[in-house]
């Protein structure tokens, strides 16, 4: 029987990305580095975590993915076109970027939630279930819909920005350290919510976190990132956890050591 092999959603093909403001790494004739030779596929329904010591370059990847910033060199192809070639408002359709925590811009917790999906051009209905369906999932209780971003604590702002990102139900999510703030509790029932995600609308999911015991149920693929480099790219089921705990470790404090 022929086995048909899935195909990516997602590649990078030996993209570099260089700026002329000075980074941790030093300078060539391009400029100085912030990611090198970064080369990988992603498929529909791959849980991805990014690990790195900061620095590394792993929300630069994001930005490159999201398209806020261009590679200086290399490829990046979505679901076989290449990224110059998507209007930015298809690309939006697809790829959505959950950031740490949510900037209200003045904005309720129910408009902001309803914005990105009037963006998009969604009825009133779809617009109003979707965002009841997601805060039911996330339990986000009714009384936080009246307030601004001034009235939320950072962990209720970072779950808000989750359910910013989540709304839009784009095919590839990328989401910045999305957990960092919460109560483990909360972590760990936004992480099912994320899984569960994957599984039953094939999501592409790459979340950038350090908080291993969290990266650990929720990756089904590692990306080690380090100096701009794609160090690890295997299943979590190969990873040696310990040994990236201490190897990030050393990294970090190494990186912090370059600041001073
Ligand atoms: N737009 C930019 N222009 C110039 N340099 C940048 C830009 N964005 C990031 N950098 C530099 O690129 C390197 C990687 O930054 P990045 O924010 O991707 O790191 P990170 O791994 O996300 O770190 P952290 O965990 O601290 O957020 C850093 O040296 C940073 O100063």
């Amino acid at each position: 029987m022929d086995t048909v092999t899935p195909k990516a959603i997602l590649e990078l093909e030996q993209v570099n990305l260089f700026t002329k403001l000075k980074t941790q790494l030093s300078a060539n004739h391009q400029g100085y580095p912030i990611l090198q030779d970064i080369s990988f596929e992603v498929y529909p329904g791959d849980r991805i975590v990014i690990v790195g010591p900061s620095g590394a370059g792993k929300t630069a990847l994001f930005k490159l993915i999201n398209r806020l910033m261009e590679p200086t060199s290399g490829k990046i192809i979505l679901e076989d076109r290449e990224y110059r070639q998507i209007p930015i408002v298809q690309l939006r359709q697809v790829v959505t970027l959950g950031l740490q925590e949510s900037k209200l811009l003045g904005m309720t917790v129910q408009q902001a939630l309803a914005y990105p999906l009037v963006l998009r051009g969604l009825s009133k209905q779809t617009i109003q279930q979707r965002v009841s369906y997601w805060m039911e999932q996330l339990h986000i209780p009714n009384d936080w819909l009246g307030r601004t971003e001034v009235q939320l604590s950072l962990g209720q702002r970072q779950l808000i920005a989750i359910a910013r990102a989540l709304v839009i139900q784009p095919k590839i999510l990328l989401l910045d350290e999305p957990t960092s703030a919460l109560d483990f509790g909360i972590a760990t029932h936004v992480i099912e919510i994320l899984i569960q995600l994957a599984a039953s609308h094939h999501t592409t999911i790459l979340t950038i976190n350090n908080q291993l015991e969290l990266a650990q149920v929720f990756g089904t693929r590692l990306f080690h990132l380090q100096q701009g480099q794609l160090l690890t790219d295997r299943t979590t089921a190969e990873v040696d956890w310990s040994n990236l705990r201490a190897s990030l470790q050393q990294a970090e404090a190494q990186a912090s050591q370059e600041w001073i």
